[in-house]
């Protein structure tokens, strides 16, 4: 059983870095912390980045979780290889490259290349938004895959993952701390990075933020609206090369894990992700959240 400490950063390759850094800065607010002709650094908390740019093809890279030391690393390496994984151990300059000390990389079933890191840099000093979004951290990464239940099987058969709630076989959100997720996985035609999401201080920041993204002509994907898995109120809009970021604030924490009962919310409910049954344009990117759509 690998054990999760938590999310990392999601990678991403990007044939357009300028537009991808100026929408991640002026848009999503995160600060800039590292720019090279051909990589991009951005944090949200005190992680040294939570989505780092690569120029090149675009499309996720890859999205990575912490372990707790090396022994662990070693660990990870001989479970997955045994599960019949190829695990890939990154050199030198890849992981100075990644700002860890050390990560091993592997596909999960479905193809969604997964990093696990030891000693991500940490950044002690007070985060420099670029504007007042009331981000506090990196909240959670949420990967696409065609088979829901067969991803809940990998993640919490070899993770220190489980269920917190299920959509039907649309979605699996998954803890491996006292936050409702931090990790879900929902259906797609194929792996993906479904989202990544940002913790915002409150209410406020959501709605001025929908506020601000529709004023610069920003796609919002659904939202202003709360989930009634983790009761949290959200946004989601759409980056460059398809990039969806969703803001959130209110997520619920599970701190009793024996008392927590796994529920089930049925994707053909117009309430299924959205408590307040506000319109979506999930749908033309996500068909099998079609039923979800209000009305
Ligand atoms: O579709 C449901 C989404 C639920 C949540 C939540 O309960 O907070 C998410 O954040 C999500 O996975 O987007
Ligand atoms: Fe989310």
């Amino acid at each position: 059983m690998i054990t999760i400490q938590d999310i990392a950063y999601v990678r991403s390759g990007t044939a357009d870095l300028e537009t991808a850094v100026g929408f991640a800065v002026d848009m999503v607010g995160l600060e800039l912390v590292e720019r090279t002709e051909d990589r991009a650094f951005l944090r949200a908390d005190n992680r040294h980045h939570c989505l780092s740019f690569v120029a090149g093809e675009a499309g996720v890279l890859a999205s990575a979780f912490t372990l707790a030391d090396e022994d662990q690393l070693a660990d990870a390496e001989t479970e997955l290889a045994a599960a019949g994984l190829t695990v890939t151990r990154g050199d030198k300059a890849a992981a100075v490259d990644r700002h860890v000390r050390e990560f091993i990389a592997f596909e999960d079933p479905f193809g969604n290349v997964v990093e696990l890191v030891v000693d991500q840099k940490e950044v002690p000093t007070p985060v420099n938004f670029a504007r007042a979004a009331g981000i506090t951290e990196f909240g959670h990464i949420c990967l696409d895959a065609p088979d829901v239940r067969a991803a809940h099987k990998f993640w919490t058969r070899h993770f220190s993952m489980k269920v917190s709630d299920w959509i039907g076989d649309a979605a699996c959100l998954m803890r491996f701390d006292p936050v409702h997720h931090k990790m879900a996985v929902f259906k797609g035609a194929g792996p993906g990075l479904c989202h990544m999401n940002f913790q915002v201080a409150s209410i406020d920041d959501v709605m001025r933020s929908w506020h601000f993204l529709v004023d610069n002509g920003i796609e919002i994907e659904q939202g202003p609206g709360r989930h009634p898995q983790s009761g949290a109120v959200f946004l989601y809009f759409k980056g460059p090369e398809g990039l969806t970021y969703e803001y959130s604030y209110g997520v619920r924490r599970i701190e009793d894990d024996d008392a927590w009962r796994v529920r089930y919310f049925d994707p053909s409910e117009p309430d299924a992700i959205d408590m307040w049954r506000g319109p979506t344009n999930r749908c033309a990117s996500q068909p099998q959240l079609r039923g979800l759509a209000a009305g």
